[in-house]
C-alpha cells in the first residue's frame, strides 16, 4: 500500500469524511470567503462555473451533486463507450455461437442424419474455446489486445462462412472448431481490453457490458432458432455480420495504452490515453502505470514463464486462485444446463408443442439478458463482492426450489399401466420400467400416454426413435402427425406433473439471481485483479477453466441425471453453489473504484481473509488533484462514511 501511495505525488489522499468535515466547517462560516474557499478546492477543474455558483448559492449537497455531475461528465468521453461496444461485439459472437447450437442441432440431426456421437462432437466443439483461451494469453502478451481481437473476429467470420456453406457433417465440425477458437480468444481478451481502457469509476460497468452482449447474443440466437425452425434452415452463417463489423471497426480502434507502455511505446500510449480521457490530464494515470510496471519488474523479475512467476509470487498466486475459483463456481452452479435444458423444463410444465417450447426458451434467454442489465447498473453501486455473494446466495435457493419441484414430481410420477408387446428384435429395456420417472431418465426411452381430464391413463414406456426424439421407435407414438390427432401424448425426457410450476418458479428465480452477479462478475473481476505483467496469463487460465467446466457440466448433465435423477443433479449444483458462497465470502476482495494498479495490494494478505476485513467496506477514499484537473468523487454520499 505504501509503495502504491508514493506514486501519487501530486495527489492528496484524504478520507471523504475529513474532506466533508472541512467543507461543512467552511460552509458554516457566514462570510462569502468560505464559499469561495470551498470552491477554490474544486476550481482546478477546467470548467468550474457551475460548481462555483452551486457552492455559493446552494448548500453543500448542491455543491457535491454539481461536482459529481461535473466530474462524471469529464471522465467519460464517448470514445470509451464506442471502444467498449465494439469490443463487446466479441461477447455477442460468443453468446450467439454458443446459443444457436441447440436449435440448429434439432434441424441438422434430421437433415444430415447425425447420430449421438456426431451431435455430441458438434455441441462440444466449443472445447476449442478452452484451448484457444489458454493460448490467447501468450497471443495477448506478445501481439497485444487489438491484434488478438482482430484475429478472433477473423476466425468468427471464416468459421461462420464455413458453417453457412457446409453440406456435410465433416465441414460442419471444421466450421464449429474454427468458431470455437474465435470464442476462446474473444472471451479472454475483450474483458481485459475494456478494463485497460476504462476509467476506474466506470470499469466494472463497461466490462459487464461484455457479458450483457454475451447474453444478448444468446437471446438473439434463440429468436433465430425459433424463426429458422419454420424455414427449415439453420442460422449459423448470420454470425458473420457482427464479426465483419468488429473486424473493420478494430482496424481503426487503438491498442490498449497499458500494453503499449509495457512494450515501451510510450509516446503512442500517451496519445491514446489522452484520447480516451477526453479533457482530463493524464499525467498521473500515465505515471502510475509506468511506475507500476517498473516496480513489478524489480519485484518479480522478468525471467521464466509468466505462469511460474505468477505461482511463485504470493499476491498473483492468490489472485489466480480467486479468478479461477470464480469461473469454476460460475459453471458448477449449472447456468448452461439451465439454458440448454430450459425447453425440457418448460415441457414438463405442460408445454406440449415443440415449437412453442423453442419460443419459450427464448423467454428464458431474454430473462438472462434483462437481468444482466441489472448487473451493469448494480456493479458500480453495490460493488463486485456484495453483488456476487448476493447473486450466488439467491441462485443456491433457486436451485433448491428447482430440485424440490423435481422431487415432488417424482413422488407423483405416473405409473405405467399399459404394456405393449415388444416387436421381435427390439430392445425390451424400456417396457420393463414401472414408473414414468424411471422411463424419463433412460435416454433411450420415452413415455406414451393418454389423458382423461387431468389424469394420465393407458401409459407405456417405449424406445425413442433414434432419428427424432419427437416420436417413438414403434407403437402408438410412432408417428408424430398421427398420434397428435388421436389425442395420444409423447413425453421424452420429462413426465407430466401437477408440480411443474415449482420447477418453473425455480427456473425463473435462478435466472433473476444468477444473471446480475454470477453471470458477469467472474469476467469482470478477472479483468481487474492481475497486475499488468500477469493479466493476459491470468485471464487465459481463468477463461480456460470457465470453458473446461462449461463443457464438463453440460456434457455430463444427462448422465448425472441418469445416475442421480433430475433432483439429484440440481441438489448437486446447489451443493457446489453453497461451497462457492463460502469461497466468495472468504476470498473475494472488493475492487470497485480502485485503479488497476492498486488492486494487487488487495492480495497482499493471506488468502481467504476478506470476510474478516469487511469493516473496511463502506469507507470511501477520494483523490483530489490539487493542481490540474483530475478529480474523483465516489458515488457515495458523505453520510456513507464513518
Ligand atoms: O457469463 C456467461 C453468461 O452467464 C452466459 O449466459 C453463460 O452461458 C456463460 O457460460 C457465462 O460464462
Amino acid at each position: 500500500m505504501s509503495r502504491k501511495a508514493s506514486e501519487n505525488v501530486e495527489y492528496t489522499l484524504r478520507s471523504l469524511s475529513s474532506l466533508m468535515g472541512e467543507r461543512r466547517r467552511k460552509q458554516q462560516e457566514p462570510d462569502a470567503a468560505s464559499a469561495a474557499g470551498e470552491c477554490s478546492l474544486l476550481a482546478a477543474a477546467e470548467s468550474s462555473t457551475s460548481l462555483q455558483s452551486a457552492g455559493a448559492g446552494g448548500g453543500v449537497g448542491d455543491l457535491e451533486r454539481a461536482a459529481r455531475r461535473q466530474f462524471q461528465q469529464d471522465e467519460t468521453p464517448a470514445f470509451v463507450y464506442v471502444v467498449a461496444v465494439f469490443s463487446a461485439l466479441g461477447g455477442f459472437l460468443f453468446g450467439y455461437d454458443t446459443g444457436v447450437v441447440s436449435g440448429a442441432m434439432l434441424l441438422l440431426k434430421r437433415q444430415l442424419s447425425l447420430d449421438a456421437l456426431w451431435q455430441e462432437l458438434l455441441v462440444s466443439s466449443t472445447v476449442g474455446a478452452a484451448v484457444s483461451a489458454l493460448a490467447g494469453g501468450a497471443l495477448n502478451g506478445v501481439f497485444g489486445r487489438r491484434a488478438a481481437i482482430l484475429l478472433a473476429s477473423a476466425l468468427f467470420t471464416a468459421g461462420s462462412a464455413v458453417l453457412a456453406a457446409a453440406s456435410n457433417k465433416e465441414t460442419l465440425l471444421a466450421g464449429r472448431l474454427v468458431v470455437g477458437l474465435g470464442i476462446g480468444i474473444a472471451s479472454m481478451t475483450v474483458p481485459v481490453y475494456i478494463a485497460e481502457v476504462s476509467p476506474p469509476n466506470l470499469r466494472g460497468r463497461l466490462v459487464t457490458i461484455n457479458t450483457l452482449f454475451i447474453t444478448g447474443g444468446q437471446f438473439f440466437a434463440s429468436v433465430v432458432d425459433g424463426a429458422f425452425s419454420y424455414l427449415q434452415k439453420d442460422g449459423w452463417g448470420l454470425a458473420a455480420i457482427p464479426a465483419v463489423i468488429q473486424f473493420f471497426g478494430f482496424l481503426f480502434l487503438p491498442e490498449s495504452p497499458r500494453w503499449l507502455i509495457q512494450k515501451g511505446q510510450t509516446q503512442k500510449a500517451r496519445r491514446i490515453l489522452s484520447q480516451m480521457r477526453g479533457n482530463q490530464t493524464i499525467d498521473e494515470e500515465y505515471d502510475s502505470i509506468k511506475n507500476n510496471i517498473e516496480e513489478e519488474e524489480k519485484e518479480v523479475g522478468s525471467a521464466g514463464p509468466v505462469i511460474c512467476r505468477m505461482l511463485s509470487y504470493p499476491p498473483t498466486r492468490r489472485a489466480l486462485i480467486v479468478g479461477c475459483g470464480l469461473q469454476m463456481f460460475q459453471q458448477l452452479s449449472g447456468i448452461n444446463t439451465i439454458m440448454y435444458y430450459s425447453a425440457t423444463i418448460l415441457q414438463m410444465s405442460g408445454v406440449e408443442d415443440d415449437r412453442l417450447a423453442i419460443w419459450l426458451a427464448s423467454v428464458t434467454a431474454f430473462t438472462n439478458f434483462i437481468f444482466t442489465l441489472a448487473g451493469v447498473w448494480l456493479v458500480e453501486k453495490v460493488g463486485r463482492r456484495k453483488l456476487t455473494f448476493g447473486s450466488l446466495a439467491g441462485t443456491t435457493v433457486a436451485l433448491i426450489i428447482l430440485a424440490l419441484g423435481f422431487v415432488l414430481s417424482a413422488q407423483v410420477s405416473p405409473r405405467i399401466t399399459f404394456q405393449p408387446i415388444t416387436p421381435s428384435g427390439q430392445n425390451a429395456t424400456c417396457t420393463s420400467y414401472s414408473y414414468c420417472n424411471e422411463c424419463m431418465l433412460d435416454p433411450d426411452c420415452g413415455f406414451c400416454y393418454k389423458m382423461n381430464k387431468s389424469t394420465v391413463i393407458d401409459s407405456s414406456c417405449v424406445p425413442v426413435n433414434k432419428a427424432s426424439t419427437n416420436e417413438a421407435a414403434w407403437g402408438r407414438c410412432e408417428n408424430e402427425t398421427k398420434f397428435k390427432t388421436e389425442d395420444i401424448f409423447w413425453a421424452y425426457n420429462f413426465c407430466p406433473t401437477p408440480y411443474s410450476w415449482t420447477a418453473l418458479l425455480g427456473l425463473i428465480l435462478y435466472l433473476v439471481f444468477f444473471a446480475p452477479g454470477m453471470g458477469p462478475m467472474p469476467w469482470t473481476v478477472n479483468s481487474e485483479i492481475y497486475p499488468l505483467w500477469a493479466r493476459s496469463t491470468g485471464n487465459a487460465c481463468s477463461s480456460g477453466i470457465n470453458w473446461i467446466f462449461n463443457v464438463l457440466v453440460s456434457l455430463t448433465f444427462l448422465h448425472t441425471a441418469e445416475y442421480l435423477t433430475y433432483y439429484g443433479a440440481f441438489f448437486l449444483y446447489a451443493g457446489f453453489a453453497a461451497v462457492g458462497l463460502l469461497f466468495i465470502y472468504g476470498c473475494l476482495p472488493e475492487t470497485k473504484g480502485k485503479k488497476l494498479e492498486e488492486i494487487e495490494s488487495l492480495f497482499d494478505n493471506r488468502l481467504c481473509t476478506c470476510g474478516t476485513s469487511d469493516s473496511d467496506e463502506g469507507r470511501y477514499i477520494e483523490y483530489i488533484r490539487v493542481k490540474g484537473s483530475n478529480y474523483h468523487l465516489s458515488d457515495n454520499d458523505a453520510s456513507d462514511v464513518e
